[in-house]
């Protein structure tokens, strides 16, 4: 068997036998088995009880003994790595892993033994908070990505409140009842429309990527030390922990979206999370499945090692078209002229660069037995306006008639109106066959050259404009007012506006301001033009209290317009004000 050169960490303690779980609170009898302790330092907040329950905190402090220093670490690599891009190293495929891709024999466990995930044609996304659940779990797709990333802002209500949701909801006993509209009449009520889980969309969670903290939990480890909680751990624990029994006894499982990896040990540091995690709740090893999205420019060249890292617990790679341009900018972003994006929209799908990627996604899921699922088309429908919305299923089908051609098994949207127009364009091409992973697309010969070749945007005609620049800025604050609200993902001008497209509109002009950049319009990008339009913005923008525009504005400053490229802006906006 293939291995890849660096050895897997060895756990720095055993666990001992699993403890087998009652349904649903796995752990709560058993003895303690974490070394450190897990905190709750934020305030108590709707659903505080029956989320953080002591066994469930002792089952994070578990996972960071054994995981935050790993964490961490690769974060320094990250860094590192991202680092001697921007100064000019071009990523490229590993040589130290050549063994792994030249290695025909492997397969990842896929679809087998995971109930539910078969038939992934139309995927809807989402937060998770209750209403949003309630329709999504309505709405008809196979599969439902419950989101604690990119369309969530992880405000400590959210956390726990979407933590609560879900475990209502895989219980079939979520309810939901709007506010009044007028402070007299009641106000809508929702509820599922079956409590059969089997008869709903199967759900994928998506915990936040290792970047984030979560500052209301705090971790105590044995040398005394005391640091905030990883995100994606404490997402990936409570949901796990409160609800793989559950899941398996009503004939779905713990099934995993994974976000923002950046190469193939973030993918091993997973898989171990996973081994761990199983053990310890005594769920049999192989039960979880993981659907990495490859969103960053540097897993592009490590898709078939990330496969393999995971390939006991792996169902499939996603193309998350939005951090995948948000990383290449972050990348590119000193680079000079030759790697400037034009405006946010008019990079598309079809761009040789998108294009190339995403094919190399199809080939490599495929030849590994493993699903690949296509994107966001960011145009979204609106039922008080029939134009926008034939303009959104025209753009949508187009998007999805190209992935099912392509050899998607899937692909993504992120409205319920959506779901028939994606549905179609899937049936047209897989008619009564659940997937293509069989379809190998030997055919694909993308390599380096191809991947990087950015400059191939502007060839095809694209431009940069002062209007492109305008719209970034509004785009940028308004969606950051509205993460700081509570809300992740809005609707702004007709498209669905997320973390992801947003750190988009933020980098695109921090790298024209640090590149120079010249509008084709003939407008130079500076700092202090940035700043005027800014003011403008601001100036003619309808204000109310409690909007965060002010706040967002300083945080927009901050990411958009410094000398440093900060990392994320949700990184930086939750440092600031969380
Ligand atoms: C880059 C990436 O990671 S993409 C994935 C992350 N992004 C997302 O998941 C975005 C998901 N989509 C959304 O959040 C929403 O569609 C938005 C915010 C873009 C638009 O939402 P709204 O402004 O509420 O749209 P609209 O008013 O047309 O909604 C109509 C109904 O559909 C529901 N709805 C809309 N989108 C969704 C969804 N994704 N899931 C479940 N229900 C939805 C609304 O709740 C509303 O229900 P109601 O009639 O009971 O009030
Ligand atoms: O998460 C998806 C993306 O496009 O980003
Ligand atoms: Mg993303």
């Amino acid at each position: 068997m293939t291995t890849i050169a660096d050895p897997p960490r060895t756990l720095a303690r055993s666990t001992g036998s699993p403890a087998t779980p009652p349904r649903g609170t796995a752990l709560a009898d058993s003895a303690t088995i974490a070394e450190g302790t897990m905190d709750v330092v934020g305030p108590p907040v709707p659903g505080s009880e029956e989320i953080l329950t002591p066994a469930a905190l002792e089952f994070l402090a578990l996972l960071h003994d054994q995981f935050a220093d790993a964490r961490t670490e690769l974060l320094l690599t990250r860094q590192r790595r991202t680092r001697e891009i921007a100064a000019g190293a071009d990523p490229d495929f590993l040589p130290v892993t050549r063994a792994v891709r030249e290695d025909s024999s492997w397969r990842v466990a896929g679809a087998a033994g995971a109930p539910g995930l078969s038939d992934r044609r139309v995927e809807i996304t989402g937060p998770t908070d209750p209403k949003m659940t309630i329709n999504a779990l309505n709405s008809g797709a196979r599969v439902w990505l419950a989101d604690a990333e990119d369309a969530s802002s992880p405000t400590w209500e959210n956390v726990v409140g979407g933590q609560r949701a879900l475990r209502s909801a895989i219980r079939g006993e979520l309810t939901f009842e709007a506010p009044s509209p007028d402070g007299r009449t009641p106000g809508k009520r929702y509820a599922l429309n079956t409590s059969e889980l089997t008869k709903m969309p199967t759900i994928v969670f998506r915990p936040r990527g290792w970047h984030l903290f979560e500052s209301h939990l705090a971790y105590t480890g044995t040398d005394g030390s005391t640091q905030p909680a990883s995100g994606s751990l404490v997402d990936f624990g409570l949901y796990l922990f409160h609800n793989a029994a559950e899941l398996i006894e009503r004939g779905r499982g713990p099934y995993f979206y994974l976000p923002k990896l950046e190469g193939h040990r973030e993918a091993r540091l997973w898989n171990e999370v996973f081994e761990l995690a199983q053990e310890t709740l005594g769920i049999p090893r192989g039960t979880i499945r993981a659907t990495v999205l490859i969103e960053t420019l540097p897993a592009a060249f490590e898709m078939e090692e990330i496969l393999y890292e995971l390939r006991e617990h792996c169902a499939g790679l996603n193309a998350g078209r939005w951090d995948y341009l948000f990383s290449v900018i972050k990348c590119f972003r000193n680079r000079g002229d030759s790697y400037v994006l034009p405006d946010r929209a008019q990079v598309t799908m079809t761009a040789p660069f998108m294009r190339a990627y995403t094919e190399l996604l199809v080939a490599t899921c495929h030849r590994r037995g493993a699903h690949a699922i296509g994107g966001m088309s960011a145009f979204i429908p609106d039922r008080r306006n029939p134009e926008v919305t034939e303009q959104a299923f025209a753009k949508v089908q187009a998007d999805k008639e190209r992935e099912a051609g392509d050899g998607f098994d899937g692909s993504w949207v992120a409205h319920p109106d959506l779901i028939p127009v994606a549905r179609a364009a899937f049936d047209e091409v897989l008619g009564k066959r659940e997937n293509q992973v069989e379809r190998l697309r030997d055919d694909v010969t993308v390599g380096q050259a191809e991947l990087l070749d950015v400059a191939s945007a502007r060839r095809e005609g694209a431009t940069i404009t002062e209007a492109g620049l305008r719209t970034n800025i509004s785009v940028g604050v308004r969606y950051i007012a509205s993460w700081l609200r509570g809300t992740g993902a809005a609707a702004l001008d007709s498209l669905m506006e997320d973390a992801a497209t947003a750190e988009i509109s933020r980098s695109q002009v921090w790298q024209w301001i640090h590149c120079h950049t010249v509008t084709d319009d003939g407008v130079a990008v500076t700092r202090e033009l940035c700043e005027s339009m800014l003011r403008e913005f601001l100036r003619s923008t309808p204000r109310s209290r409690g909007d965060r525009v002010d706040d967002a504005a300083a945080i927009f400053r901050e990411v958009a317009m410094g000398d440093e490229f900060p990392p994320f802006l949700t990184t930086s906006a939750y440092a600031r004000y969380f």
